[in-house]
């Protein structure tokens, strides 16, 4: 039986379970529930902190978890990511007061707080800045106002928490950072026989994630228009073209990225395209 970890809480836990729902999982009701089985997928579900779950896929305790790229980074174990799951996105980040810094390297000998420690470290070492970095629990932002730190780097979503906390970012984004699908590095999923498991775990969410982000759309072109139209609706292979009962027209279907779907309408109906159709995807197998 595969055994993944489902984030329990958090930013990354009702999307995490939204995603397995839409893959044909069994998720828990309860929010308290630990465990659960899925024994018409062979699988077992543990609910467990984000920032645990690289600890757990690292051992190898668990076979596959869902977590923050950031949150695996930080963790410094034997994890690797398998697959990014586009939600849950978030920059990690420097920020100091308004005015005070500009670039990463001003931080040389000044004191940085986060809840990030391995990951900022790794960074700091890496470009050979020396700062004393102070590891808190949360409510990061406040450090600086409260004396224990001169700038921060943090996790920043809309920006929103900095502004209200009198704080600017400053320097490179430090890691672009979402959910991620990981294993334990190396041979570990295979080995014990899981591969399998991994593989279709794998097939189904990247069929959610095409199923959010595609469209299917249907539309009617005269014939010595198709290649034109086709070039505007590629597809992900290639665009299905069928005969119309007018055989001077055609019907062509092909899958586009939904983010596009009015544009490409508009140009197809300029080439001459009509009964432009679209419709949504539930699930597919790519
Ligand atoms: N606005 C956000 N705040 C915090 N984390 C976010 C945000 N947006 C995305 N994330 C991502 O969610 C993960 C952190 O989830 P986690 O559950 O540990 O934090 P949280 O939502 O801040 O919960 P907690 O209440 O424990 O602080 C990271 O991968 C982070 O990049
Ligand atoms: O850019 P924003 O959209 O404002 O989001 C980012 C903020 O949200 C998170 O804090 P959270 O609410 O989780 O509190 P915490 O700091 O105690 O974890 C994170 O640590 C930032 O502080
Ligand atoms: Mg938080």
């Amino acid at each position: 039986m595969l055994r993944v970890a489902v984030p329990n809480k958090g930013s990354l836990s009702e999307a995490a379970s939204a995603m397995l729902s839409e893959a044909g999982y069994r998720q828990r009701r309860d929010s308290r529930e630990l465990v659960m089985v899925d024994p018409d997928n062979d699988i077992e579900f543990f609910f467990l902190r984000p920032r645990d779950i690289a600890v757990y896929v690292g051992r190898g305790t668990l076979d596959v978890g869902i977590t923050g790229r950031d949150l695996l980074l930080d963790a410094e174990v034997e994890a690797e990511e398998l697959l990014p799951l586009g939600f849950a996105a978030s920059t990690f980040r420097f920020a100091g007061p308004v005015g005070d810094f500009s670039s990463a390297a001003e931080l040389e000998g000044k004191r940085l707080a986060t809840s990030y420690d391995g990951l900022l470290r790794n960074y700091l070492a890496e470009r050979g800045i020396n700062a004393k970095v102070v590891r808190l629990d949360g409510a990061v932002e406040s450090s600086v106002r409260l004396g224990v730190a001169d700038a921060i780097a943090d996790v920043v979503e809309t920006g929103n928490t900095l502004k209200a906390a009198g704080m600017e970012i400053f320097g490179e984004p430090i890691l672009k950072s979402e959910a991620v699908l990981i294993r334990r590095t190396g041979a570990g999923g295979a080995a014990n026989g899981t591969a399998k498991e991994i593989e279709v775990l794998i097939r189904r969410l990247q069929g959610v994630l095409v199923a959010r982000q595609y469209v299917l759309m249907d539309y009617d072109i005269r014939k010595e228009l198709v290649e034109k139209a086709a070039s505007l609706t590629p597809g992900l292979e290639s665009p299905t073209v069928s005969p119309l009962r007018d055989s001077d027209w055609v019907a062509v279907r092909s899958m586009v990225p939904k983010k596009e779907t009015n544009r490409i309408m508009d140009e197809l109906y300029d080439l001459g395209a009509r009964a432009i159709l679209v419709s949504s995807i539930h699930a597919c197998r790519i």
